[in-house]
């Protein structure tokens, strides 16, 4: 089976307001997920449904086979969890925390398990209390704590967004670096941080998940691809424009294109040599992660 979690037709609504109306999609196993969402949009509302915290008012959601039941945890041996806001008990050092832990979930070689997962998050095994640590020293020992069970499928809510960026840049690394371990979902409406760690996007708009793809896939559906060349004169940049019905800005030409890069650029500096005209420079423009968002949402 290669899908670690699939959601069909869940539908939850808190007294009149429908948070999640229709939502369906699924995530392969082994990938990083980024589920994306505005605020409100129904994400932590998503996730503490897999987690089995709260009632789905209808539809089937499956965690490596298996279905979720409201208020079972059978699921939850497999998954591991880091809410928004983690708590801990601030007066414990990190391994008493992980100690703790790992005795009401019973892992077995517990101190072994606590060395590696400190080690994993760069958290050092030594008296200094959580109450002095830092947002994302936090998160990292959160990670810990999820990791200790040995989970197929970490769930990270809005990990990130509490953190300045030196602390997320951090963080996202410590994420990627688990790639082969386990299958990430996290989820974030900070943009920029799934591009750089995520393989598969999912889009939570208006109750629905409105695009689940790869972010390759994503790239090559949405958008526009565009080529920005400039030119030593205006006058060479014009005779561009004309040429390829392109968007002239002074020196600057912005061509619009669809398809594959390779071929199209080839045609296109044939047609410039030809026509004597030669850039000065010449940069590829894919649409970023917010400009696909956006014409996803507006669809
Ligand atoms: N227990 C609840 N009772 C009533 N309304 C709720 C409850 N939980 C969530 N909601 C509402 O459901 C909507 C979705 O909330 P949710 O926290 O899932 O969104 P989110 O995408 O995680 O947003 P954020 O990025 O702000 O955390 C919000 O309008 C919220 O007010």
């Amino acid at each position: 089976m290669s899908d670690i979690l699939t959601l069909e037709h869940v539908q939850k609504s808190f007294g009149t307001k429908h948070v999640l109306q229709d939502l369906s999609f699924s995530i392969p196993r082994g990938s990083i997920f980024g589920f994306v969402g505005e605020n409100g949009a129904g994400k932590t509302t998503t996730m503490r449904l897999i987690l089995g915290l709260g009632k789905a008012d209808a539809g089937t959601i499956l965690v490596n086979g298996d279905k979720v039941r409201f208020g079972e945890t059978k699921t939850n041996r497999i998954t591991g969890y880091l809410p928004d806001v983690p708590a801990f008990y601030d007066y414990m050092t990190p391994a008493e925390y992980l100690r703790l832990c790992a005795d009401i979930a019973a892992v077995p070689n517990a101190n072994e398990k606590i060395d590696q997962m400190l080690q994993l998050v760069g958290l050092k095994n030594d008296k200094h209390r959580i109450h002095g640590f830092s947002r994302g020293m936090r998160q990292r020992l959160g990670i810990a704590q999820a990791l200790l069970n040995d989970p197929q499928l970490l769930i990270c809510d809005e990990p990130t967004s509490a953190l300045d960026p030196a602390g997320r840049a951090e963080f996202l690394d410590l994420l990627y670096s688990l790639k082969d371990k386990v299958t990430v979902l996290f989820s974030t409406h900070i943009l920029s941080d799934v591009e750089r760690i995520s393989d598969w996007v999912g889009i939570l708009h208006d109750g629905r998940v409105q695009a689940c793809d790869t972010l390759a896939n994503l790239h090559a559906s949405y958008g526009h691809r565009q080529v920005v060349m400039t030119f030593a004169t205006t006058a060479e940049a014009q005779k561009c424009a004309e040429l390829f019905q392109g968007t002239q800005h002074e020196e600057a030409v912005t061509l619009t294109y669809h398809g594959e890069y390779a071929p199209m650029m080839k045609s296109t500096l044939q047609k410039l040599l030809a026509a004597n005209l030669t850039p000065v420079s010449l940069r590829k423009a894919d649409p970023t992660l917010d400009q696909i968002f956006m014409e996803v949402i507006k669809k």
